[in-house]
């Protein structure tokens, strides 16, 4: 990843999460999902008066990527306004890891990034390679 592309990554993170609806949490979250053909796609987190229903900013990235046909990637971008970086739920970790291996840039307000990735994220997660062949 250029330092270009995680500039690019960073500034439509933080447009996304401008579109936070969050009245119960005031906890915005921002992400924006780079494809391996070079496409955007972004999300926010979106809450919900039966808090459970809530969906996180990562999730709704990776799911309106998932609504244009696209399922590679080369990064995900997270912001929020936390102390250090904003480390992604297990709900998102899981979701991130069923479309491989790829970078994750978790990051705060005060412009700290951290490099990791899906597998890293989610070591020893459950897959689709750890299930039946015959039900693939
Ligand atoms: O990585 C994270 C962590 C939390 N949230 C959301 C869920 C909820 O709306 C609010 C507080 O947990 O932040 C995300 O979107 N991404
Ligand atoms: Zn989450």
């Amino acid at each position: 990843m250029t330092e270009m592309m995680i500039q690019k990554l960073y500034k439509e993170a933080l447009k996304a999460r401008e579109n936070a609806y969050v009245p119960y949490s005031n906890f915005k979250v921002g992400a924006a999902l780079l494809t391996q053909d070079d496409e955007i796609f972004t999300g926010c987190n979106v809450e919900n008066a039966s808090y459970g229903l809530s969906i996180c900013a990562e999730r709704n990235a990776i799911f309106s990527a998932n609504n244009s046909g696209k399922r590679k990637f080369k990064a995900l971008f997270v912001i929020a306004d936390t102390p250090d970086p904003v480390s992604p739920c297990g709900a998102c970790r899981q979701v991130m890891n069923e479309f491989g291996d790829y970078e994750v840039y978790l990051a705060n307000l005060n412009g700290e990034i951290k490099k990791t990735s899906t597998k890293e994220l989610l070591p020893y997660g459950f897959s689709k390679d750890d299930m039946d062949d015959t039900k693939k």
